[in-house]
């Protein structure tokens, strides 16, 4: 990983195997890229939450003068509220009466809960259209609007429907954040940490030194998303080694399955991460060192680190309809050194079941049968 700092504005590419290439650009007033982009396009929807209802309605009159464009604003629920089926649906009806066709434009301006669900909705009409993402949460510029995974939740599971589908650009401007809540930021910075502990231990040194991110989020932001970068270059549609973004992911998913989709996505990933430590532990031989630094870290950051004991036959339950399941086999992410992270399947049960005695809250698990 380059020892770069970010100047003014960082370009970095993501080359899919087997598809076009595309830029992340960060940097502070990127957002002003996208009548650039958008040039020449006759229509363009940006898909938003109530949240950004004023970004969106700047963001629209930019397009209509800047870009010519026949701009609008097409507002969804804050938050993952927006991702399901009767959204994306309702999307896609505002699309047919807007006239969309294969040469407009979508934008997905928000939080990762926005992109994924406008990246979904821009995969599905007429088979897929354009789609720039502009993510306006850490989260959603460390990881979600990059890579291309789109998608849903319904009452089977997270993420369970969707589509890949790789934006034309993503544009992450560092001063959107600015009135992004803390317990957001913090949500965000658990991929953040996930980056640092599959690929980039310099994140975990940058975030020790200062735990609420602040004094170093231009660096944190930029190798993050240079870790996202050239995973999904080599794996876009994860057929092997992309897994590795799914590090914490087992557990967080069921969990935020259990929770009704109320839990932020982050806090979950935070406890899914102390389990597969702990995990990765037992079966990969991580060292006692680096699975204790997860929770330090996490703990010290403000996320959540332990969840339910009395949760874990619904939890065991959960996880079998995760996506790196296969047939009757568990599949989890683990850390074999820090930086170095692998697929494991089908652990025994009593690894499983001493992983989850580490985030279990209240004791040990219940275990049933
Ligand atoms: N596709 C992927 O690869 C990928 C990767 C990681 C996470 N995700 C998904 O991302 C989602 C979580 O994203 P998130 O953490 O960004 O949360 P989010 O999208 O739910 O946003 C959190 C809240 O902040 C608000 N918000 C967004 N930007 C704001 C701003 N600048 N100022 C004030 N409020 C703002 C939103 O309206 C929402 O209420 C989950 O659904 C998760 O599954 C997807
Ligand atoms: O991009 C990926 O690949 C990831 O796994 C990134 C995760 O942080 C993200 O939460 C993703 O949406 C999870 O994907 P899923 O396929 O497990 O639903
Ligand atoms: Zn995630």
């Amino acid at each position: 990983m380059p020892a770069t700092k970010v100047s003014d504005v960082v370009r970095i590419e993501v080359a899919p195997a087997g598809d076009r290439s595309y830029e992340v650009v960060l940097g502070e007033g990127v957002l002003g890229e996208l009548d650039v982009v958008a040039a020449g396009r006759t229509r363009v929807a940006v898909i938003h939450p109530r949240a950004l209802r004023a970004t969106a309605m700047t963001v629209v009159a930019a397009l209509r003068a800047q870009a010519g464009a026949e701009a609008h604003a097409v507002e969804v629920p804050d938050g993952e509220e927006a991702k399901q089926l009767r959204v994306a649906g309702e999307c896609w009806d505002t699309l047919g009466r807007l006239g969309f066709t294969r040469d407009d434009l979508v934008v997905g301006l928000g939080g990762g809960a926005t992109t994924d669900l406008a990246g979904f909705v821009a995969a599905g009409w007429l088979r897929g259209v354009d789609v720039v993402q502009v993510p306006t949460t850490v989260l959603g510029m460390v990881d979600a609007a990059v890579g291309g995974k789109t998608g849903i939740d319904i009452d089977a599971g997270k993420n369970l429907v969707g589509a890949f589908h790789q934006p034309l650009r993503v544009l992450c401007d560092l001063t959107t954040l600015t009135t992004l809540p803390a317990v957001e930021v913090q949500a965000g910075l658990a991929e953040v940490v996930k980056a640092g502990f599959i690929a980039d231990p310099r994140i975990l040194e940058l975030l020790e030194a200062d735990p609420t991110g602040a004094a170093h989020l231009p660096e944190l932001v930029e190798r993050s998303i240079r870790v996202k970068a050239a995973v999904v270059s080599g794996d876009p549609r994860e057929a092997g080694g992309r897994e590795i973004l799914n590090y914490g992911h087992t557990l967080a998913h069921a969990i935020e399955k259990i929770e009704n989709f109320t839990w932020r996505h982050g806090a979950a990933v935070s406890v899914g991460m102390v389990f597969a430590a702990e995990l990765s532990r037992r079966v990969a031989g991580l060292d006692d060192t680096t699975a204790a630094r997860h929770r330090e870290l996490l703990r010290e950051i403000g996320l959540p680190v332990e969840y339910r004991g009395d949760r874990w036959p619904s939890l065991l339950d959960a996880m079998r309809v995760d996506k790196k399941a296969r047939g009757r086999r568990l599949r989890f992410v683990v850390l074999e050194a820090l930086g170095r992270a692998r697929s494991f399947d089908d652990p025994e049960p009593e690894h499983l079941i001493a992983a989850y005695r580490a985030v279990a809250a209240g004791g040990a698990p219940v275990v049933e049968g």
